[in-house]
C-alpha cells in the first residue's frame, strides 16, 4: 500500500476509533454510573427541586449547572434529548450547535460559546455597550425601525381600504435584524443584513445537525453541508444570533397573546396612551419605564411562551447534586419551557396565562425567585435582556397607539421550536387603523 492509502487508512481507523469512544463506550460508562444511583432516565422532576442548586452552582463562578431533560413541548425531539444528556460533552448540542449557528467559525469563538477566562475577557469588552445609558439611546433607534416597519402597514392599509392581513412573525424577524443591524453595525447596516440572511440558513442547518448522529470528524469533510456551513459561519456574529431572533419571537407570542385577550390589549391601550399619548407619539425611554402592565404581560409571555426553551452545561468535574452524583462531562439540561409550567413551582394555575401573577416583579412570582429562567440566570445568564424588553416595549406600546389587531381565521397554533420557539405557521394578523 502507498502512503496514501495508508494516511487513508490510518484516518479511518481514528474516526472508527473515535466514534466508539464518545458514541459508545463513553456514553454507556456514564449512564451505568447514573442507573447505579437509581437515575433511570432523563426525568426533570427528579431535579425539580434543585433551582437554588442551579444559582449557587452558578454563583460560585464555575459556570455549573444542571438538569435533566423531559421536555413536553416536543415529544418528537425527545429520543435526541435523550441521547444528548447521556453522551459526552466533546459532540454536544451546547458545543456543536451554539458553534455552528451562533459564532465567527472554529476559533474565534463568540460570547455564547466561550468558556472561562475567554468568556471574562468577552464580557468584559461587551458589558458597557449594555449599560443603561447607551440603551437610553437605543431606544430611539428601536422606535425609528418599528416606525419604519408601521408607516408600511400604514401604506397597505391605504390601499386594502383601511383593512389588512398581515403575518406578524416574518415583519417582526425583519424589525428586530433591523434594530439589531443598525445598533451593532451601525451605519454598515447592509453589512448586517446579509448576516441576517446568513444565520437564517445556518440555524436550520444547524437544527437538521442536531436530529442526526454525530460522528467524530465529520464536521470536517468536504460535504456540501459543511461548506456551506463553514462560509455561513464565517459571516456571523453572535450578538446578532442572540439578539433578533429570540426578541422576534417575543414580539409575535406576545402579539399572539394579545390578540387572544381582547380585553388585554384594550387595558395595555389605555396605560400606552396615558403613558406615551396617543397615534402620533413616540415612546421614550422614561415612558417606557411606567408601562408595568406591559412589563407583566411580557414577563408571562416570556413563562408560557419563552423563545429560548432550553439550556445545557456540561458537567466540567464529577459533582452531587441532590444527592446524585453527576459524573464530569455529562450534559445537563435545564428545561426551561417545562419548568415554566411545573405546578409544583408556579401555582396550580401554572398552565394559566395571568400576568398579575408578576404584579411584584419576577423574583415573587413563583415559589423560587429564578423560577423564570427565559433570560437564563446566575452569570452567563442574557446580557442583551435589558436591551430585549425596552425593544418588546418600543414596538407593542407603538402598536397598540396606532392600531387595532385581531389574529386571522388562518392561524394554526403549532408552536414549534427551531433552537428558538416560533410559530411554525407564522401569525397572520388583521389589522385596522386607530388614526381617524
Ligand atoms: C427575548 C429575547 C432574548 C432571550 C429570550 C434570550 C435568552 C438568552 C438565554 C437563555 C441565554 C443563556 C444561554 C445559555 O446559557 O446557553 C442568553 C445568552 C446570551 N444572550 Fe440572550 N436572549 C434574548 C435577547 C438577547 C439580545 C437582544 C442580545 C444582544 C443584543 C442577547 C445576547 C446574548 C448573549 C451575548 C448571551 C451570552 C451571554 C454569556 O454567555 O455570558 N440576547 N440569552
Amino acid at each position: 500500500m502507498g502512503i496514501f492509502a495508508w494516511t487513508v487508512a490510518a484516518v479511518l481507523a481514528s474516526w472508527a476509533f473515535n466514534a466508539v469512544v464518545h458514541l459508545v463506550w463513553r456514553p454507556r460508562a456514564i449512564t451505568r454510573r447514573l442507573r447505579a444511583q437509581g437515575v433511570a432516565g432523563p426525568d426533570y422532576r427528579f431535579f425539580s427541586g434543585s433551582l437554588g442548586e442551579i444559582k449557587r452552582l452558578r454563583g460560585d463562578g464555575s459556570g455549573l449547572q444542571l438538569d435533566v431533560s423531559s421536555h413536553d413541548f416536543l415529544p418528537i425531539v425527545q429520543p435526541h434529548f435523550r441521547r444528548i444528556f447521556w453522551g459526552t460533552a466533546k459532540h454536544m448540542l451546547g458545543q456543536r450547535v451554539h458553534g455552528k449557528t451562533g459564532t465567527v467559525g472554529q476559533n474565534e469563538n463568540g460570547l455564547v460559546l466561550t468558556d472561562s477566562e475567554e468568556w471574562k475577557r468577552h464580557l468584559k469588552v461587551v458589558h458597557p455597550a449594555f449599560n443603561m445609558d447607551k440603551l437610553k439611546m437605543m431606544t430611539v433607534t428601536m422606535s425609528d425601525c418599528a416606525q419604519s416597519m408601521m408607516s408600511e402597514w400604514d401604506l397597505e392599509l391605504g390601499t386594502k381600504g383601511g383593512i389588512v392581513e398581515i403575518e406578524l412573525s416574518r415583519r417582526f424577524e425583519e424589525l428586530t435584524a433591523d434594530v439589531i443591524s443598525h445598533t451593532a453595525f451601525g451605519s454598515s447596516y447592509k453589512q448586517g443584513k446579509q448576516v441576517f440572511l446568513a444565520q437564517r440558513e445556518l440555524q436550520f442547518l444547524a437544527f437538521s445537525t442536531f436530529l442526526s448522529v454525530q460522528i467524530p470528524g465529520f464536521s470536517y469533510l468536504l460535504t456540501k453541508k459543511n461548506v456551506k456551513t463553514w462560509s455561513l459561519d464565517k459571516k456571523c456574529k453572535t450578538f446578532f444570533f442572540a439578539g433578533h431572533d429570540t426578541t422576534s419571537h417575543l414580539l409575535t407570542w406576545t402579539m399572539f397573546l394579545l390578540s387572544a385577550r381582547p380585553e388585554w390589549q384594550e387595558r395595555l391601550r389605555e396605560e400606552v396612551e396615558t403613558a406615551c399619548g396617543g397615534t402620533d407619539e413616540v415612546p421614550t425611554r422614561d415612558m417606557l419605564n411606567k408601562l408595568k402592565l406591559l412589563h407583566m404581560f411580557l414577563l408571562e409571555t416570556l413563562r408560557l411562551y419563552s423563545p429560548v426553551s432550553l439550556i445545557q452545561r456540561k458537567a466540567g468535574t464529577n459533582l452531587e447534586l441532590g444527592g446524585i452524583k453527576v459524573p464530569k462531562g455529562a450534559i445537563l439540561t435545564i428545561p426551561i419551557a417545562t419548568i415554566h409550567r411545573d405546578k409544583e413551582v408556579w401555582g396550580p394555575d401554572a398552565d394559566e396565562f395571568r400576568p398579575e401573577r408578576f404584579e411584584k416583579g419576577a423574583s415573587r412570582a413563583a415559589k423560587h425567585p429564578n423560577a423564570l429562567l427565559s433570560f437564563s440566570s446566575g452569570p452567563r445568564s442574557c446580557i442583551g435582556q435589558n436591551f430585549a424588553m425596552i425593544e418588546a416595549k418600543t414596538v407593542v406600546a407603538m402598536i397598540l397607539q396606532r392600531f387595532s389587531f385581531e389574529l386571522s381565521p388562518k392561524y394554526v397554533h403549532a408552536p414549534t421550536d427551531v433552537i428558538t420557539l416560533c410559530p411554525k405557521y407564522g401569525l397572520p394578523m388583521i389589522f385596522k387603523s386607530l388614526k381617524v
